[in-house]
């Protein structure tokens, strides 16, 4: 097995509860999830070094950066970490470049190269228009790219995202998406994410620890975590997204047609007009409780979508089941009545069909654009 990235069994005392947590994860993608209050800013500023309280064991990638029955404690700047946390905290008196080489100054002095990584850096998130203006000048959304510019400068063994997405409305939310899905791939970096929000987690992790008061509640797959009925529960809040990948393979004034990423057939999901080209990748977001099932492929249904799959695992959630459905590589969960699951005798296994209306996908871009 390969070297843990984070392996760890850490206490802190807290108001209401107590955190104490254990798990340990080789995955380069871990997303944290939990409600509001659940201690996932207490965890990530206690693998930053910023919670002098906590104790335990903490290992990074083979180095040891906590053990308190050894008296270890690494200091903050001793963990090789990029910590990107919610409030951005850029200096507000400098401009972007400057920002930035206060990254790079860490990486510097262990000797890396920090011309090259500062190039990559500001070509992957598209950030030499801004290199002169000052922080006071820029959009919400810029300052969380030269947040995460800076982060990535100072050469980071393991990058920590506190909600990256949160602080963005909407619109902006979709146009930095696309930049975390760039830095994924092209820095290979393990990342941490900590997030609230599903969709985040489905398309950028692979793998999520669920938190509640504290402690761990599940830890596995996105899909198997957030189906498990206490997290599906919490997530499910104002309604459960799923989220898949996909190419534009066609595309007129009328429909857009993509292709899904890991599918097994060539079938296409077809979707109102939209502004995306073909070739371009997109994530497609389609909520469990907008898909329909059925134990046969039936025709003369006003959907326009379908796709076979194979269902795994239900669960029940607060008189609702919740049913994980697998198509190729992708994973779906959707919502049934108690009556339907008998109606349809889903057992694991079965072949289904899983439908929905084009208007009920949303397209992302996962490549950035304006
Ligand atoms: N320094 C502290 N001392 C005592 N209790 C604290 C301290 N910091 C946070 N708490 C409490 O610990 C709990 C967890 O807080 P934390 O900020 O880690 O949660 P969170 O999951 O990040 O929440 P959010 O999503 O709202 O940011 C909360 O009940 C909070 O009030």
């Amino acid at each position: 097995m390969s070297t843990p990235v984070l392996d760890l069994s850490i206490q802190v005392e807290l108001d209401q509860f107590n955190l104490d947590l254990i798990f340990s994860s080789s995955k380069r993608t871990i997303g944290i999830f939990g409600p509001s209050g659940s201690g996932k800013t207490t965890l990530l500023e206690s693998l930053a070094g910023l919670r002098g309280e906590a104790k335990g064991k903490l290992v990074c990638l083979g180095e040891t950066w906590l053990d308190s029955s050894a008296n270890v404690a690494l200091k903050a700047e001793q963990r090789a970490i990029g910590y990107v946390p919610q409030d951005h905290l850029l200096f507000p008196h400098w401009n972007v470049r400057q920002n930035l080489e206060s990254g790079s100054k860490r990486a510097r002095q262990s000797g890396e190269d920090t011309e090259s990584v500062f190039s990559e850096v500001v070509q992957t998130l598209e950030l030499a228009p801004l290199l002169d203006r000052n922080i006071t000048e820029l959009s919400g959304g810029e300052r969380q790219r030269v947040s995460l510019g800076r982060a990535l400068c100072s050469g980071p063994k393991l990058l920590i995202l506190d909600e990256p997405l949160a602080s963005l409305d909407w619109k902006l939310r979709h146009r930095i998406l696309p930049y975390l899905v760039r830095i994924r791939d092209t820095f290979k970096i393990p990342l941490l994410i900590v997030s609230h929000n599903p969709a985040e987690l489905l398309a950028l992790c692979d793998e999520v620890v669920a938190l509640n008061r504290g402690k761990k509640v599940a830890q596995g797959t996105p899909t198997d975590v957030f189906s498990t009925p206490e997290v599906y529960a919490a997530a499910a809040d104002e309604g459960f997204e799923n989220i898949v990948r996909g190419e534009v393979v066609q595309s007129s004034n009328f429909e857009t047609q993509i292709r899904l990423e890991g599918s097994e057939t060539e079938q296409l999901i077809t979707v109102s007009a939209s502004h995306h080209t073909p070739g371009e990748k997109v994530l497609l977001g389609i909520r469990s409780q907008d898909v329909l099932l059925s134990n046969n492929r039936i025709q003369g249904v006003s959907a326009r979508n379908w796709i076979e799959a194979k269902t795994q695992k239900l669960s029940q959630v607060d008189g609702k089941q919740v049913l994980i459905a697998k198509a190729g590589r992708n994973e779906f969960l959707v919502e049934l009545t108690q009556d339907a699951v008998a109606e349809l005798k889903i057992a694991p296994e079965n072949r289904i069909w899983l439908f929905f209306k084009s208007s009920a996908v949303s397209v992302y871009s996962s490549t950035p654009s304006d």
